[in-house]
C-alpha cells in the first residue's frame, strides 16, 4: 500500500471508519477528512476520525495521494466538483457508495483528467454519522473494487493493498455486474424491510398496537434494516433503477406463486421452498460468513468498540 496522504470526503459511519481503520492498521498513512455539516466535522475531531479535519473540500485534498468519497450516493458528483482546483493530479480517486455505475459516472464527469476506481465495502449498519464509525468494520467483509478498462494497474494493486491492509477481502468485478448482483442481495431486502415495517405501521389502528407489541425476532430484524439512513438510501434506489426493477420484478413473480400456493392449498410447493431456503442459510454457515457469530469480522488481537 503505497498512499501516505488519504483524504476522506463525508465523515459518517463510512468515511470514520476508514478514518479510523487508517489509524489502527496504516499508523504511517495521514489522513484528512471534510464533511458538509459543521456538526460532523466538530464531533469528527472531537472523535480523531482523522488526523485533520479542513473546513474546506478544497484543504482536505490538496496533499492527496488518494481521495474517498463517502457520501451519499447522489451527492458524489457534486462533492467531487468541489475538489476539482485543488486536487493533485497524481491522486486517485475512488468511493465507498452501494451503486456503481451511475457514482462510476457522476466522478468521472467531475473530475475527468483523474484516475477513478470505484469500490465497494460490502460493510455496514444501520446507523449513521461521525458517532457510528469503528475500525474493524471491513476486518473480513468483501470489497467490491470496480475498475474501468482503462484503469493503470499499478494504482488498482495500491487501492486493493489499501483495502486488504484495512483487512477486507477484495473482489474486482464490472459495475454492471455489481450492481445487478447488489440489486438482489442488499437493495431488494431494504425494499422489503421499508414496506413491511411501514405496512405494519398502517395497520396499527386497526390491532390496536398488538403488530408492534407482539413482533417477534423476525420482525425486529426488519426494523434495524428499515432504521437506515433515509438519504442514503433514497440515493440508492434512484442510482440503480434498472437493476433494482429488474429484481423487484422477478421477486414480485416469485411472491405470487407463493400466494397461489396458500390459497390453493399447495402446502409440498411451501415446504420445497422453504427446505431450500433453510439449506441456503446452512451453506452460508458453513462457508464461514455467519455474521451473527459474536467474532465476525473482527481481528484476533483487538477489542475496541
Ligand atoms: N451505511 C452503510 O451500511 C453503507 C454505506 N455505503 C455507502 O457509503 C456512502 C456513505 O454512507 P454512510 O457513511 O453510511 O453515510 P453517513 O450518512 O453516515 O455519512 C455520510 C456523510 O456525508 C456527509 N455529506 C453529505 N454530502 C456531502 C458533501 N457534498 N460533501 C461532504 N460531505 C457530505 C454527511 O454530512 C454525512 O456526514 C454511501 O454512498 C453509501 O451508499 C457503503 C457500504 C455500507
Ligand atoms: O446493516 C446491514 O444489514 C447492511 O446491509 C449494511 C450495508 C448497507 C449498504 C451497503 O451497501 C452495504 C452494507
Amino acid at each position: 500500500m503505497s498512499f501516505s496522504t488519504i483524504a476522506i470526503i463525508g465523515l459518517g459511519l463510512q468515511g470514520g471508519s476508514i478514518g479510523l481503520a487508517v489509524k489502527a492498521y496504516l499508523p504511517r498513512a495521514r489522513t484528512t477528512g471534510y464533511d458538509v455539516s459543521p456538526a460532523h466535522r466538530a464531533r469528527a475531531a472531537e472523535r480523531g476520525l482523522v488526523d485533520e479535519v479542513c473546513e474546506t473540500p478544497a484543504d482536505a485534498v490538496r496533499n492527496a495521494d488518494l481521495v474517498i468519497f463517502c457520501v451519499p450516493p447522489g451527492a458524489m458528483g457534486m462533492a467531487a466538483e468541489q475538489v476539482r482546483e485543488a486536487l493533485p493530479a497524481h491522486c486517485l480517486v475512488s468511493d465507498v457508495g452501494s451503486s456503481k455505475q451511475a457514482i462510476a459516472r457522476d466522478l468521472g464527469a467531475a473530475l475527468p483528467d483523474h484516475m477513478v476506481i470505484p469500490a465497494h465495502p460490502v460493510a455496514g449498519t444501520e446507523n449513521s454519522g461521525p458517532d457510528a464509525g469503528f475500525a474493524h468494520l471491513f476486518r473480513n467483509r468483501w470489497c467490491i473494487v470496480t475498475p474501468p478498462a482503462t484503469t493503470d494497474m499499478l494504482k488498482l494493486s495500491d487501492l486493493v493493498g489499501f483495502w486488504e491492509a484495512l483487512g477486507a477481502n477484495v473482489e474486482i468485478m464490472t459495475p454492471e455486474h455489481h450492481d445487478l448482483v447488489l440489486a438482489v442481495t442488499s437493495h431488494l431486502p431494504h425494499l422489503i424491510a421499508y414496506t413491511i415495517v411501514g405496512t405494519a405501521s398502517d395497520l396499527e389502528d386497526v390491532t390496536q398496537s398488538e403488530v408492534i407489541k407482539y413482533s417477534a425476532g423476525g420482525f425486529r430484524d426488519f426494523t434495524r434494516i428499515a432504521a437506515s439512513d433515509p438519504t442514503m438510501w433514497r440515493d440508492v434506489f434512484l442510482s440503480n433503477k434498472d437493476a433494482v426493477l429488474t429484481m423487484l420484478q422477478r421477486f414480485t413473480e416469485d411472491l405470487t406463486a407463493l400466494q397461489r400456493a396458500i390459497r390453493v392449498g399447495d402446502g409440498d410447493m411451501l415446504f420445497d421452498q422453504f427446505k431450500r431456503t433453510r439449506a441456503i442459510r446452512r451453506s452460508i454457515i458453513e462457508e464461514g460468513q455467519d455474521d451473527s457469530r459474536p467474532d465476525f469480522g473482527r481481528n484476533d488481537h483487538e477489542n475496541e468498540k
